[in-house]
């Protein structure tokens, strides 16, 4: 039996679309495994009645298929399914590092990120990898067709989660298929800054670097009380704010100083919106962790 922790992950930060992603210290996914003669999923922890044991609708049966490494997959979910926080991508990326070990590819990290990949390409319709790559690697990651790069940083953060759902199969529908040149120069503009932060641990930087015009202006109308949580946590002092992945996640960059206040003006922007939701007060963390029982 081997057991992995994977992380949740915030993917796109505002200005990096299907690009940037981080892997947050909390929550996480856990996934043991043993060899089988065939792959069997079962279930368990936040949310789960709503994620399927199929191991044809599931992201952990896809990462067995695409390893050839049938086994008995149990996931206890930390992460919130339709959450913005990476549920589908932390249960693929687990699955990817326990059944890797388990029947010795020796593949690297790097390589098991399109393998984990193959989930997210079943439940969303694309094989985008922005959440997965972070919690297989941890730390910051830039995803591009043909590469993955990896930052370690720790900058604060708080990850908000309403209790609503918003599915990212329907959030990339409302994404637009181009964008004026304008607000492509100010998002590459953003992304550079974003980029730099990381690589100081700055959340000045990473804040500001944060803004975007193309694709978040249309997602945010799927949040139920998004534009008070996001007024809100600015006024606690965030140093930028974001819807996380598709939502209805939102994720704040901070100083630490500043956690506390942030995660209870966000709860209490969603309350007056009348939501409940919890607050992550975490760090950007490491990637998936591998236990042999
Ligand atoms: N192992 C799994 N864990 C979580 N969800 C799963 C899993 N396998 C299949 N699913 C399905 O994937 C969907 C959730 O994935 P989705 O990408 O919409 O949310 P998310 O991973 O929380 O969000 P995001 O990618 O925006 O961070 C649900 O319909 C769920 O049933
Ligand atoms: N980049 C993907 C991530 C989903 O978590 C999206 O925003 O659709």
């Amino acid at each position: 039996m081997l057991t992995v922790r994977a992380p949740a992950t915030s993917a796109n930060l505002g200005s990096g679309f299907d690009v940037f992603g981080v892997a947050l210290g909390t929550p996480a996914d856990v996934i043991r495994v043993e060899r089988a003669p065939e792959t069997r999923i079962t279930v368990t922890g936040a949310g789960s009645q709503y994620i399927p044991e199929d191991p044809k609708q599931n992201t952990v049966g896809a990462v067995a298929d695409a390893l050839d490494a049938p086994a008995h997959i149990k996931i206890d979910k930390g992460v919130r399914p339709s959450s913005g926080l990476g549920s589908s991508a932390a249960s693929a990326a687990g699955a990817a590092v326990a059944l890797n070990a388990l029947y010795d590819r020796g593949l690297s990290r790097e390589e098991l990120v399109p393998i984990a990949a193959e989930g997210e390409a079943l439940v969303s319709g694309e094989a985008h990898a922005d959440n997965v790559a972070p919690s297989l690697l941890g730390g910051f990651t830039i995803v591009t067709d043909d590469s993955v790069t990896q930052v370690d940083t720790s900058i604060p953060v708080v990850a908000c989660l309403p209790e609503t759902t918003v599915s990212t199969r329907d959030a990339r529908g409302v994404v637009p298929e181009s964008a004026p040149l304008e607000d492509v120069v100010t998002t590459v503009g953003n992304a550079a800054t974003l980029t730099v932060g990381m690589t100081r641990d700055d959340p000045d930087l990473v804040g500001r670097g944060m803004n975007d015009q193309i694709v978040t202006p249309h997602r945010r109308a799927l949040i139920d009380g998004y534009d008070r949580v996001h007024e809100a946590a600015l006024e606690a002092g965030a140093t930028g704010v974001t819807v996380s992945g598709a939502g209805p996640g939102v994720l704040a960059v901070c100083h630490e100083r500043d956690q506390n206040a942030i995660a209870g003006a966000m709860i209490d922007a969603f309350d007056a919106a009348g939501i409940e939701s919890r607050a992550y007060q975490t760090h950007v963390g490491e990637g998936a962790q591998l236990y042999r029982d």
